[in-house]
């Protein structure tokens, strides 16, 4: 299997005066693991559900394996979906839950029928087929010694993997989820990641996914479409979104414990500054404006205070205000003094924390220093800014006090 190619061109969507899809591009590759990822409301799921044909688009069009889908309806579109909820049958088995969309795929409606169908030329032998396929795919899901149980003696791993074997079972070349895992505890779905991951690959299907979760996105997707305010924002590699996001909101978004955003601003020589001292950045042409320095967590440091450590071009005096233990590392929270910014979140070794801080922690001074090769300028619209790294020049230099 090679997976479908899927093309959206243009695509808008609105729900009465609320315009939820506003003109998206996107284009998958066959054999794609593509995440669309956002914060709840963005439109995700209205655009799985376009693709899907389960909505109908205002404007624009969609192609799958290069084919215009507009008007062919879910069910001739050659795709499976996945969802949240699981779409079992109750009072079915889950072979009989397997069986059902093979069925309806390869018997007529007489051979379908209880006692007519019983004796229709050939059924016997599709229904033998169906068997040996259900008995395979249960195998690959690892659900083989369930198929005499019905969804409600399942638990939420089991019923989900039921689902994917629903979808898996008419051998689709595009798989649609929509946030499969989250009913799933933590646990669960950390293995179920890890599975569908390898899913992905064995099939060599399509797969478009949706999420808000980054967590499944980074770990899972070849490619993710980050999706705000029905916009696609940034389309890329986990890694290409993480360490070169093009919006503020692209950065905040991604991370496990969000970017840290700090106000700054650009003087009339285009030097960028930081809570009143001067950085050795510079913004190429660009006149006096306010702009956002943001820095991950683990692109902070903090050292034990000493006079001498801080003052420094980004060394910053501040105080302990919590600590986050994540058992490995820690989030070691910090309140910048003298300045009214949002707390510093720095990612510590765990190792190395107990160098750092005494006791009890809250309210001990450090030094909070930014690595500055690894900083990101964001302009007053959220768009990313580029800089040149130069030495400040001293007053004298500059031939005036700064
Ligand atoms: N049938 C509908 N009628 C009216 N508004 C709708 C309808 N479906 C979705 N919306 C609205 O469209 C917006 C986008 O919804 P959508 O379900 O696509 O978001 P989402 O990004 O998938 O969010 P979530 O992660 O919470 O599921 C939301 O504001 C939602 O309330």
């Amino acid at each position: 299997m090679s997976g479908c190619s899927v093309n959206i061109k243009s695509l808008s969507k609105g729900f009465g005066q609320t315009p939820v899809l506003r003109s998206v591009d996107l284009d998958i590759q066959p054999g794609e693991f593509l995440t669309l990822v956002g914060p709840s409301g963005c439109g995700k799921s209205t655009l799985l559900r376009i693709i899907s044909g389960l909505e109908k688009q205002d404007a624009g069009t969609v192609s799958l394996a290069g084919r215009v889908v507009d008007d062919l309806p879910p069910k001739k579109r050659e795709l499976a979906m996945v969802f949240q909820s699981y779409a079992l049958y109750p009072h079915m088995t889950v072979f009989e839950n397997l069986a059902s969309p093979l069925v309806m795929q390869r018997l007529s409606f007489f051979q379908r029928m209880p006692l007519v169908g019983a004796l229709s030329p050939g059924r016997k032998h599709l229904r033998k087929g169906i068997e040996a396929e259900i008995h395979s795919t249960a195998k690959q899901l690892n659900i083989d010694m369930l198929l005499h149980r019905k969804p409600g003696q399942l638990s939420g791993g089991q019923r989900q993997r039921v689902a994917l074997g629903r979808a898996m079972i008419r051998k689709p070349e595009l798989f649609l989820m929509d946030e499969p895992l989250s009913n799933l505890d933590a646990q669960l779905r950390v293995q179920m990641r890890s599975e569908l991951a390898s899913l992905h690959r064995t099939l060599g299907a399509t797969f478009v996914y949706v999420t808000h979760d980054q967590v499944e996105a980074m770990t899972m997707s070849d490619r993710i479409a980050l999706m705000i305010g029905g916009e696609i924002v940034q389309l890329g590699t986990p890694n290409e979104i993480y360490e070169n996001p093009c919006d503020l909101r692209a950065a905040q978004f991604i991370g496990n414990t969000p970017i840290n955003v700090l106000p700054g601003s650009v003087d009339e020589e285009g030097w960028v500054n930081l809570l009143a001292r001067r950085l050795s950045m510079r913004i190429g042409g660009s006149p006096s404006r306010e702009i956002s320095i943001a820095v991950r967590p683990e692109d902070v440091t903090i050292k034990p205070f000493k006079v001498e450590t801080v003052g420094g071009l980004l060394k910053l005096p501040s105080k302990i205000r919590h600590i986050e233990n994540l058992g490995n590392e820690a989030i070691v929270y910090c309140e910048v003094e003298n300045a009214s910014v949002d707390l510093v979140a720095v990612r510590v070794a765990k190792r190395d924390l107990a160098e750092i801080v005494e006791g009890n922690a809250s309210g001990q001074r450090v030094a909070v220093e930014f690595t500055e090769a690894r900083i990101f300028l964001f302009d007053a619209r959220g768009k990313r800014l580029n800089f040149q790294t130069e030495p400040v020049r001293s007053c004298a230099e500059i031939g005036r006090p700064s």
